[in-house]
């Protein structure tokens, strides 16, 4: 479904950017999608940079990693804003963890896509309440591709969309893995819910 956009010195092929977003619960597949397009990407010689929020260092400081351990380098950032610069000069702009950004980050995609650049941007579309998480809603609004991949549910085997918090805190944002954090379908996200406030 994506072709890699046509990058060149022919003056009659346009360079054309859009946005596309991977969405999804915990442990989905966003990140191993992210990265097996942004390796197409770069066999298709293609200038690509990937970016990811600085406070999402569970792996590595650096590199964005899946949950199988797949790995690509990556430029850690502060603001949604400091993509704009670093991101200029390139075909591709793959972002993960895309939901822990500012609400600047559509701006920065929507500006990013009109001056030619391909962006691909993965996140959580729902928090561990469910509720929509971050700058992703308003991101998948302006995207012209969004693709929803699923986990399976840790407790029954359905297709889990939802990311069940393990872990006692009530912090929007805590950092983990199976630790703290399973897939759960919508039945079992919901009994997992009841009795909780
Ligand atoms: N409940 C689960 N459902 C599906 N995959 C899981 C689950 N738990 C662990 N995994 C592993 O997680 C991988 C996906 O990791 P990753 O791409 O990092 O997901 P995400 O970025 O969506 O959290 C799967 O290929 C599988 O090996
Ligand atoms: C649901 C939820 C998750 N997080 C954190 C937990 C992980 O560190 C990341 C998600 O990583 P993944 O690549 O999608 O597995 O987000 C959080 O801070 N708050 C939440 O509500
Ligand atoms: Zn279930």
């Amino acid at each position: 479904m994506f072709i890699e956009p046509r990058v060149g010195n022919s003056s009659h092929i346009a360079r054309r950017g859009w946005i596309e977003v991977i969405c999804g619960s915990m442990f989905s597949g966003k990140t191993e999608e992210l990265i097996r397009r942004l390796n197409r990407a770069k066999i298709a010689k293609q200038k690509v940079e990937i970016f990811k929020p600085a406070i999402d260092t569970r792996y590595h400081v650096e590199d964005v990693v899946s949950h199988n351990a797949n790995a690509i380098r990556s430029t850690p950032v502060s603001f949604a804003h400091d993509m704009l610069l670093l991101g200029s000069s390139c075909d591709v702009v793959g972002i993960d963890e895309a939901q822990f950004f500012d609400d600047a980050l559509m701006d920065v995609c929507v500006q990013l896509a009109n001056s030619g650049i391909r962006v691909i941007a993965a996140g959580l579309d729902m928090d561990y309440l469910g509720k929509p998480f971050g700058p992703m809603p308003a991101l998948m609004g302006v995207a012209e591709y969004v693709t929803k991949v699923h986990a399976v549910c840790m407790q029954c085997g359905d297709i889990a969309s939802y990311s069940f918090r393990n872990a006692a805190s009530a912090q929007k944002i805590l950092l983990g893995e199976t630790d703290s954090y399973e897939a759960r379908c919508r039945h079992c996200f919901l009994e997992g819910m009841k009795g909780r406030s």
